[in-house]
């Protein structure tokens, strides 16, 4: 499905619920699977929930989580320690291309039986799930933050637990604090310090109830509109201020493009309330919050200002090449964007060409980044239904901010 989104002048104000994280919705699934007396509310509707969901509840030989990235990850664990069971874990053509080299050498230390189907390092894989014969295990830290999540999520299942050293500069650390203050509220102790995590056995039962906070990551859209409107606002839910998910640090990084964060009860209420120059720090890092890399460097191309964004290093192995992608389609629409390895350079411009097409590269957050470009001017999202990867109600939801869409 490709969408034209016709240029709308103002937003309507409105209220919206958004869904359940999805890391912490994976998170909590694994850990049910492993304790089922624990229950979770507010669960995502993402695709990548049901896909781990189904995985969890699978008991065919083949396991296929497609582009969900955590599912792969999460479940490469969960079924390495799984005895008695064999498992190939495959998903889409791009998470063949998404690393798990590092992920599966920390099994193997462990002891575990993992192969690879084609290509080395890299899924499918082939499991066969035993008890581990040691519980310390070492890694590098400075690919994806969620090999280590995968570890601590098993950790409190195994006989003795898990002692995890991490090696080299931990990235998207959030994400590791989030995996421990999950497992703080379903129970069970961890302490991550000087880069060693260590997480107790637990073989007791578990009857806790957690209620999923909705996905920062999915506001991110939401601030981006705010930002390119009017002295508008908009309320979304249910959100609280002390938030386990890194990208929450969006109430600070948008005060510096015009948009105050105002916490209600269970909401958020986003205000543009400043309309001179704005600018963000000079090479603003987002090693601690990538997912929100796009829609920022979208908001600025928006404004017309330029930024400098660095800590990029996971885009580039997430669903498409993010950098590249960015790059290419800004360029479309008449932004300079010159990009390394790591960082993100936006010129700052004045126009915005009209009716793009922008391509979405099966990956959710080129679609929802470009999206409120609408504010601004008309614009094509090709494959528009890739946002179901991780907000399968975003198109709706924009419809009640007053956004048109038409099927092209
Ligand atoms: O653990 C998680 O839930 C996630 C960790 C991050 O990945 P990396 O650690 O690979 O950066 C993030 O980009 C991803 O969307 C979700
Ligand atoms: C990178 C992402 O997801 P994953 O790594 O879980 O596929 C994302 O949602 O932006």
């Amino acid at each position: 499905m490709n969408l034209k989104l016709e240029h709308i002048s103002n937003i309507r104000n409105n209220t919206l619920q958004i869904t359940g994280s999805k890391s912490e919705t994976n998170r909590l699934l694994i850990l049910q699977a492993l304790y089922p007396n624990i229950s979770i509310e507010n669960v995502s509707n993402s695709d990548d929930s049901g896909l781990m969901q189904k995985a969890l509840q699978s008991e065919e030989l083949v396991v296929d989580i497609h582009h969900a990235g955590t599912a792969m990850r999460f479940l490469t664990a969960y079924f390495a320690v799984k005895e008695g069971r064999e498992t190939v874990l495959t998903g889409s053509k791009r998470m063949k291309e998404r690393p798990v080299k590092i992920l599966v050498e920390a099994l193997q230390q462990l002891g575990c039986e993992i192969s690879y189907e084609n290509e080395h390092g890299y899924p499918p894989i082939r499991i066969q799930g035993k008890q581990p014969s040691t519980n310390h295990v070492a890694l590098q830290a400075n690919v994806s933050s969620q090999y280590i999540s995968a570890l601590m999520l098993i950790a409190p299942s195994l006989p003795d637990g898990l002692e995890i050293v991490l090696e080299g500069k931990v990235t998207s650390v959030p994400y590791i604090n989030m995996t421990l203050s999950l497992l703080k509220d379903v129970g069970i102790e961890g302490t991550f310090q000087n880069n060693k995590i260590t997480i107790g056995s637990y073989q007791g039962v578990i009857s806790k109830s957690v209620v999923v906070e909705s996905d920062w990551s999915s506001a991110s859209y939401f601030y981006s509109i705010v930002a390119l409107s009017n002295d508008r606002s908009v309320t979304i839910g249910s959100y609280k201020k002390e938030s386990y998910q890194g990208d929450s640090s969006l109430s600070e990084i948008y005060k510096y493009l015009g948009v105050e964060t105002t916490f209600g009860k269970n909401t958020i209420t986003l205000k543009k309330v400043s309309d001179s120059v704005l600018a963000l720090p000079e090479g603003l890092d987002l090693s601690n919050s990538p997912d929100i890399a796009q829609t920022i460097a979208v908001t600025c191309f928006g404004l017309g200002v330029g930024c400098y964004l660095t800590g990029l290093h996971t885009l580039k192995i997430k669903e498409t090449d993010r950098l590249e992608a960015l790059k290419t389609e800004i360029e479309k629409l008449g932004g300079q964007v010159h990009i390394t390895e790591d960082t993100l350079r936006l010129e700052p411009s004045d126009t915005i060409s009209k009716d793009v097409s922008i391509a979405t590269y099966n990956d959710h957050r080129m679609a929802m980044a470009f999206a409120p470009l609408a504010v601004k001017t008309s614009l094509f999202i090709e494959d528009a239904n890739v946002v179901s990867k991780s907000y399968p109600d975003f198109w709706l939801d924009l419809k009640k901010l007053g956004f048109e869409d038409s099927n092209v």
